[in-house]
């Protein structure tokens, strides 16, 4: 399983384990993919995951060493996105209109692979300009040759000028963190988001047997985090066996919020592609899935397939949905802004805007007032976002529990909950909600950032 919090119906293409490519198609050009994904993302504010799907074949086409290149150029422009237009813009005379987008996406390109891919000048320059076809973009050879010119001879000096925290950062995120977390959280999570994150998995069982044989480290509990350069996961031991599943170390706690689940039903409610429903499995739950996405709930199917595991798993809109027999537990992870995740996702910083925010905060009180319906009294029910916006966090729980005080509690997780190391106090509030950042634990690679909340239902 790939985890895939972009909430995007579309899937990821399949890794071919061959790395061969694909056919007898000829392979296709990752620049000039990377040209179309950049145009997906930045113009039609589709995910990677979503662009990439709509360049499946040509992706599929190339050798896996222009896969990775693709991903590296693409993800790399997306993490420095800030700091390469600030250097394009300082060497011209005036910033480009919009009507010149494909020209500026050209310079782009061939930026990236000056300023941070160690790319020979020549190469960057000639590999971009050779994209710039047509007579509206090519007329622009001149301009584009002149600032890739400058930016290879002045480039690094520009950077070394700059805030690379804040400079990457789209301004209303930036506003809105130093608001929430103040200026120096702010920044540690804008750093964050520059290198790659590393990968985590959780295991079914015998961490530290699994551990050695991955070679990787223990977070906490059954979370495994891999070496970095351990490459795609579908290849490693275990996978084809259904020992473990990918998911980022803070997305492994919520569902340990519901405490021991042997025996217990309990409600995945929007579970698609169903980490989480693994993991509840895992420990013992007999688990009803609930999404109302029928492709995610595809993924959800060929997982729990892959790992041996059965749950219940129903497509239905949670805003509606009632089981027939109530549960003893649930967990609510919401549709959210995924603003937690943006060191795995980079481009949904460029994607998302204010106003999304506020259409999903509607919508997650929707969900989480039907899903106070289908608990028992007496049952807990865990709410979690990978939003750093507090509107999907804690402002959400205090507007549920200002309309519900009669009827649902606040129970404060303690940090023993969560596992044995000592820095597991980190995470919590004074409240005793989870609200784990990506700037926590940063010397050991991070985390999504996550909110999580355990409510008790009283009647
Ligand atoms: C954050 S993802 C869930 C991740 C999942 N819990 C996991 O751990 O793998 C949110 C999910 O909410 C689903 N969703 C969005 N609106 C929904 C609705 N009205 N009813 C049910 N599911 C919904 C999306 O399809 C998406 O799969």
């Amino acid at each position: 399983m790939t985890e895939n919090r972009t909430n995007s119906d579309k899937a990821t293409p399949r890794n071919t384990k061959s790395g061969k490519g694909s056919g007898n198609r000829r392979p296709a050009n990752p620049r000039k993919l990377v040209l179309a994904l950049l145009k997906n993302i930045m113009r039609e504010q589709q995910t990677l995951d979503e662009a990439l799907s709509n360049h499946q074949a040509d992706f599929e086409s190339m050798e896996r060493r222009d896969r990775a290149f693709a991903r590296l150029l693409i993800s790399t422009l997306m993490r420095r996105l800030g700091q390469i237009d600030k250097a394009i813009n300082a060497c011209m005379k005036r910033k480009l209109p919009s009507k010149m987008a494909d020209v500026r996406d050209i310079i782009r390109l061939g930026a990236v692979q000056l300023l941070y891919l160690d790319t020979p000048p020549h190469a960057a320059v000639s590999t971009s300009l050779d994209l710039a076809s047509g007579p509206r973009i090519s007329g622009n050879k001149p301009l584009m040759n002149a600032v890739l010119r400058r930016l290879s001879r002045e480039g690094q000096e520009m950077l070394a000028a700059m805030d690379e925290g804040y400079d990457n950062l789209p301004r209303w995120l930036w506003n809105k963190w130093v608001s929430t977390y103040g200026e120096e959280t702010a920044r540690a999570i804008a750093l964050s988001h520059l290198a790659e994150a590393p990968l985590d998995i959780t295991v079914k069982d015998n961490p530290a047997d699994w551990s050695q044989r991955l070679e990787g480290t223990i977070t906490s509990g059954n979370s495994i985090r891999l070496s970095p350069g351990t490459g795609d996961p579908v290849f490693l031991e275990g996978y084809d066996e259904g020992q473990w599943w990918v998911q980022d170390f803070a997305a492994s706690l919520p569902a340990l919020l519901l405490g021991s689940v042997v025996g217990k039903r309990v409600g995945d409610i929007c579970a698609a592609p169903g980490g989480k429903t693994a993991e509840l499995i895992s420990a013992g739950a007999t688990v009803t899935a609930v999404d109302s996405s029928n492709k995610r709930m595809k993924r959800v199917h060929e997982n729990l397939e892959r790992l041996q595991l059965k749950a219940e798993v129903i497509t239905a809109d949670a805003r509606s949905w009632q089981p027939e027999e109530k549960f003893d537990a649930l967990l609510l992870d919401a549709p959210c802004s995924a603003t937690g995740t943006l060191r795995k996702h980079p481009e949904l910083g460029r994607i998302k805007r204010p106003e999304d925010i506020e259409a999903l905060a509607d919508l997650q009180a929707e969900l989480l007032n039907n899903c106070a319906d289908m608990i028992t009294v007496g049952g807990t029910l865990v709410y979690a976002t990978c939003s750093l916006e507090p509107e999907e966090g804690q402002l959400q729980i205090e507007k549920f529990l200002a309309n519900n005080a009669d009827k649902f509690e606040r129970i404060p997780v303690q940090s023993s909950e969560l596992g044995e190391a000592e820095w597991l106090p980190e995470l919590l509030t004074s409240d005793g909600d989870l609200r784990c950042l990506p700037c926590h634990r940063h010397d050991e690679g991070g985390m999504d950032g996550f909110y999580a909340c355990r409510l008790r239902k009283l009647a």
